[in-house]
């Protein structure tokens, strides 16, 4: 699958967005090893902090269904720029991913950023670093 393809099912799924809070609309969509693709949008609550963001619902919808690596990731919003995925986002794909994960960072206007997970959490806590668990 393209680039331009996963950022455009993220852009779909930024539709079901739930923002009545900020208004700001969040899509994100990842494929997994097997070529499957999961996508997710941003669920706000009025208790703000319960805030769920489009990037880690993707990730757990498809970890929800079995799924263990994901080799691909697109977020998409409406910014100038690629929008950028916060600190618990960054995480949270590392997780599940390798450092030279692919990241495209969009928005509505054909801007796509080509970035990795590591470069977005550059020497990210993993779970190589716990010897005990
Ligand atoms: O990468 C990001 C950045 C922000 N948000 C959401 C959280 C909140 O609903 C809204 C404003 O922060 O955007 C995401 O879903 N992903
Ligand atoms: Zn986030």
């Amino acid at each position: 699958m393209s680039r331009e393809s996963l950022v455009t099912q993220a852009i779909t799924a930024r539709n079901n967005a739930y923002v009545p809070y900020s208004h700001f609309k969040v899509g994100a969509a990842v494929q997994t090893e097997d070529g499957t693709v999961y996508t997710g949008a941003n669920i706000e609550n009025a208790s703000y902090g319960l805030t769920m963001c489009a990037e880690r619902n993707a990730i757990f919808a498809a970890v929800c269904a079995g799924a263990r690596k994901i080799a691909a990731i697109a977020v998409v919003a409406d910014t100038d720029d690629g929008v950028s995925p916060c600190g618990a986002c960054r995480q949270v794909m590392t997780e599940f991913t390798q450092p030279n994960t692919p990241v495209y960072l969009g928005n509505l206007h054909d801007t796509i950023e080509d970035t990795t997970v590591g470069e977005l959490l550059p020497g990210a806590f993993n779970k190589e670093d716990m010897h005990n668990a």
